[in-house]
C-alpha cells in the first residue's frame, strides 16, 4: 500500500522555485491504478515520488509503512519503476545479461540467477532472446526487456510510466496483455486512455493536483471536461 499525505513538490529556487505537485493526499492499495492528465500536469512527478526516485519537498510518501526520505532501500525492493524510454534502462549487451544485471549484489548463486532471469523472460515472452544482443530488439521488445530487468527484482509494486507511448499499435497490445497478466500492483501512467478499460481505479492530475479519483469512465469523461474547459481543445 503507498500513502501521500500532503505531498507538495517544487523543482528551482529562489525566482526560479516553481511547484509542479501541490498537497496531494491519497492512498493507493488496488491491483490496477491509472494516472492520466495533460503533458506537464505532474503525472511523471507523482510516479517518480511513489519509489522514492523524486522525495517530496513537504509532506511524505510511505510503501507499506516505509518512508520514502527515510526508508529509500527498503521502498525501492518494494517498488519497480519503468521509465517511458526502455534505452535510459538498458545498461547491458544482451537480453539475458540485462536482465541478470537486476540481481547483482545480492548474493545469489550463478543457478539462482540463471532461475530468476530465465523466468523473468518467460513473463515477458522472451525466454528465446536470452542470448540477443540487446540494442537490436524491436521498441516493443524493448520495452519488455525493461519490464523483465524489473520484474527479476521481485518487487510487491510496479510503477510504469508511459509504457506504450514509443510503440505501435500490435506492440502496445502485447505490453498491456503482460500487464494485464501481472501479478503484482501496478500503477500505469498513460496517455493511452484504452489502457485503463480494465483498471479498478484511475487519478487525473491537472496543475499539479488530483483533480478527480474514481473509476475509469469517470476518470476519462473528468480528464475531457478538465481539458475542454481549459479551452485546449
Ligand atoms: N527535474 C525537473 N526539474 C525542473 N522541472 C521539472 C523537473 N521534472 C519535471 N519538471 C516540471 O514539472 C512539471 C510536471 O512534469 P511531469 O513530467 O511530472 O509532467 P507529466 O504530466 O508527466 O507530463 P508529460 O505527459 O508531458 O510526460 C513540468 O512543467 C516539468 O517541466
Amino acid at each position: 500500500m503507498i500513502e501521500l499525505h500532503g505531498v507538495s513538490v517544487a523543482f528551482g529556487d529562489g525566482a526560479q522555485l516553481r511547484w509542479v505537485l501541490d498537497d496531494i493526499s491519497v492512498v493507493l492499495c488496488e491491483q490496477r491504478i491509472g494516472i492520466i492528465g495533460a503533458n506537464g500536469s505532474g503525472k511523471s512527478s507523482l510516479a517518480r515520488l511513489l519509489n522514492g526516485l523524486l522525495l517530496p519537498t513537504s509532506g511524505t510518501v510511505s510503501v507499506d509503512g516505509f518512508d520514502t526520505k527515510r526508508d529509500g532501500r527498503e521502498v525501492r525492493r518494494r517498488v519497480g519503476f519503468c521509465f517511458t524510454d526502455p534505452d535510459s534502462q538498458i545498461i547491458m549487451p544482451t537480453v539475458g545479461e540485462d536482465v541478470a544485471f537486476g540481481l547483482g549484489r545480492r548474493g545469489l548463486s550463478k543457478a539462482e540467477i540463471a532461475a530468476r532471469t530465465a523466468d523473468a523472460l518467460e513473463q515477458v515472452g522472451l525466454a528465446d532472446r536470452a542470448d540477443h544482443p540487446a540494442h537490436l530488439l524491436s521498441g516493443g521488445q524493448k520495452q519488455l526487456l525493461a519490464l523483465a530487468a524489473v520484474l527479476v527484482t521481485e518487487p510487491s509494486i510496479l510503477v510504469l510510466d508511459e509504457p506504450t507511448t514509443l510503440l505501435d499499435l500490435r506492440n502496445s497490445r502485447a505490453i498491456a496483455a503482460r500487464i494485464a497478466r501481472l501479478p503484482q500492483q501496478v500503477v500505469l501512467v498513460t496517455h493511452d486512455l484504452d489502457l485503463l478499460r480494465t483498471f479498478d481505479r484511475a487519478l487525473v492530475v491537472h496543475d499539479g493536483r488530483i483533480h478527480f479519483d474514481g473509476s475509469p469512465s469517470d476518470a476519462i469523461a473528468a480528464y475531457r471536461a478538465a481539458i475542454d474547459a481549459d479551452g485546449a481543445l
